[in-house]
């Protein structure tokens, strides 16, 4: 598991402030859910996290240590449109993880690990709902069960910190809460930190052991972009409070939506 300290954090395209003042301290083994209006800077949140993306001022820890720019198995992500390996069947995405997972990318893993890697995304296959997909490719899959397999994908590689942004979304329902109990289970199993980004609050609120909205705390009606988006609203999701209704209230008020 892993701490993630977020300081004086502020991102700007151009002349145009995306994040400011973002202060943050995730303990190790929360599960993080964000919420926001569109467009306010979650996913460039979530990417700065990743690496992928240079924080304008500020500084983001994990344990302690800045954020590597290239990825590393200890952080993984789940985009809302993941793209696997369109050339490799479901069973070869998740092999190549596997071993990546134990020998970095240039390792061939043989004998007893390889069947162990095998019989791990096998299960991992079954556990999403794709046993019968095993040979199939990516093009051979609806959208839905491409996700599945990049959720499954991500959670084989076993990562410390978990970044998910909007990873079920496009799901219906039933699958999604299919979903939302496998990441449930892969916790229990394999303690990380997770922030995961969504637009649906009773999502937020039936994951996440803290919820934050990010929004603009300051604005200028005349230059709309002279100012970021800032942490809003920081709240613990309380266990003895099952309905969270003041809380959804609170949020769905900044949000600007109804509460239900
Ligand atoms: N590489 C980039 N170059 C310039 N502007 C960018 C870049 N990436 C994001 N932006 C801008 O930064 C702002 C925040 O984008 P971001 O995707 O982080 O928002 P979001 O809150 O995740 O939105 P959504 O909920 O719609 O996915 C947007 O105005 C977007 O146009």
């Amino acid at each position: 598991m892993s701490r993630i300290t977020v300081e004086k954090l502020g991102k700007r395209y151009g002349d145009a402030v995306v994040l400011e003042r973002v202060d943050l301290d995730v303990e190790s083994g929360s599960f993080v859910a964000v919420v926001g209006a569109s467009g306010c800077g979650k996913s460039t949140f979530l990417r700065i996290l990743l690496g992928q993306e240079q924080a304008t001022t500020g500084t983001v820890t994990v344990d302690g240590a800045p954020i590597a720019p290239e990825p590393t198995p200890d952080r993984g992500i789940v985009f809302q449109r993941y793209s696997v390996f369109p050339h490799l069947t479901a069973l070869q995405n998740l092999m190549l993880v596997a071993d990546f997972r134990d020998g970095g990318p240039l390792a061939r893993v043989f004998g007893l690990r390889r069947r162990q890697a095998r019989e791990e995304s096998l299960a991992i296959l079954e556990r999403v709902g794709l046993a019968d997909a095993a040979g199939k490719y990516p093009s051979e899959l609806s959208g839905g069960m491409q996700q599945r397999l990049a959720i499954a994908q991500t959670l084989l590689g076993r990562p410390k910190v978990l970044l998910l942004d909007e990873p079920f979304g496009a799901l219906d329902p039933g699958i999604r809460a299919e979903m939302h109990a496998l990441v449930a289970d892969i916790r229990a199993e394999n303690p990380m930190t997770v922030v995961m980004v969504t637009h649906d609050i009773a999502e937020a609120f039936k994951l996440g052991t803290r919820i934050l909205v990010f929004a603009k705390v300051r604005r200028d009606p005349q230059f709309p972009e002279a100012y970021g988006a800032s942490i809003a609203l920081d709240r613990p999701v309380r266990p003895d409070a099952p309905t969270h209704a003041e809380d959804v209230a609170a949020v769905a008020a900044l949000l600007g939506v109804p509460a239900h």
